[in-house]
């Protein structure tokens, strides 16, 4: 009878210790599990810290942004610091724009000037890639309003709603909007001669294009057209557009006095400005564009 109890006991004292052994083999294996994942979560902390912002750029500029801060969404990073600062990524891409030394000819006017128009015949002519920074920017807010994200810019519904409204006020969008466009454009292109048409449109334009991409226009084309000629034209382009209508019509000219003459002053000033008389028929004007790109090819070829 004891002899029976003793073994039991033995038995059950046996079941116990080996259920402790596995129960702490257990332990130690999911604490040093645990532990590697924490480890894992530390280092890749670390390692977000550390590495440089990816895939969109944003240079904080002289004056204040235009935009407010809440255009920021969690994955951009505005980077303080000297003005033209690109991200890793960013480095890349301008680093391939300006080595395949594009030219770039900037074209600027009032609104309705026939930039579009002309920009079309020049391209038909000279074999240039037209590229304008408003059709770029309707374009992302349409992809934008069709999938609420826009995957190669980043840009979430708030910011598409933010650049849709802006256009809708005749306002300049940040320069780091538009530059991304039109970089991802040129990149796409596979061209290396481009008429940027609508751009730059301020300073802030002008020097972020530089600073960033350090590509400098061979020259302006500048359509000049009396204000009320431009107004008949709008009123009458029956694109459907948002922003065609005499009250942002009115705005658009009054920051295209303010904002986009100082520019063309400023390009004046180093002569690279050719002045086209824009109120003419389409094709008279486009007679005197001509005879700008013809004197271009034959100073190259000279
Ligand atoms: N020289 C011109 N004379 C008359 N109408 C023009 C001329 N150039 C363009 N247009 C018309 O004026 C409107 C605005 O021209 P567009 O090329 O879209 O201007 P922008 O690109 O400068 O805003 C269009 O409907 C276009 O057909
Ligand atoms: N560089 C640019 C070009 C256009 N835009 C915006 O896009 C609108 C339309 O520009 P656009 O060049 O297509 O048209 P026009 O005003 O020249 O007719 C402008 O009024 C701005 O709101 C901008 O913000 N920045």
């Amino acid at each position: 009878m004891k002899f029976n109890y003793l073994i039991k006991k033995f038995f059950y004292l046996n079941i116990t210790l080996k259920n402790a052994i596995v129960q702490r083999a257990f332990n130690v294996l999911s604490l040093s599990k645990f532990r590697g994942r924490r480890q894992q979560v530390f280092k890749s902390q670390a390692i977000a810290r550390q590495s440089p912002p990816t895939r969109v750029h944003h240079f904080s500029l002289e004056r204040d942004p235009p935009f407010p801060p809440s255009f920021l969404h969690p994955n951009s990073f505005r980077l303080k610091g000297l003005m033209g600062t690109v991200d890793a990524a960013n480095k890349d891409v301008n680093v391939s724009l300006a080595d395949k030394k594009p030219t770039v000819v900037f074209v600027l006017g009032g609104p309705g000037s026939g930039k579009g128009t002309q920009c079309a015949n020049i391209v038909e002519h000279f074999h240039y890639t037209h590229l304008s920074a408003g059709d770029l920017l309707r374009a992302e807010i349409k992809s934008g309003s069709e999938n609420g994200y826009d995957i190669h810019t980043c840009l979430q519904k708030l910011d598409i709603t933010m650049i849709q409204n802006m256009i809708k006020e005749g306002k300049i969008v940040p320069s780091e909007v538009t530059i991304r466009l039109l970089q991802k454009a040129m990149l796409e292109s596979g061209n290396d001669k481009f008429l940027i048409d609508g751009f730059p449109r301020n300073e802030e334009n002008r020097a972020a294009f530089e600073a960033v991409t350090k590509i400098e226009p061979e020259f302006v084309l500048f359509f000049n057209c009396p204000e009320e000629e431009m107004e008949r034209r709008l009123l009458s382009r029956n694109q459907g557009r948002e922003d065609d209508n005499i009250e942002t019509i009115r705005k658009r000219f009054m920051v295209f006095l303010q904002s986009s003459l100082p520019v063309i002053e400023y390009y004046k000033a180093k002569g690279k400005v050719r002045e086209i008389d824009a109120a003419k028929p389409i094709e008279e004007v486009f007679e005197a564009v001509k005879v700008v790109f013809i004197r271009k090819d034959e100073q190259v070829t000279a």
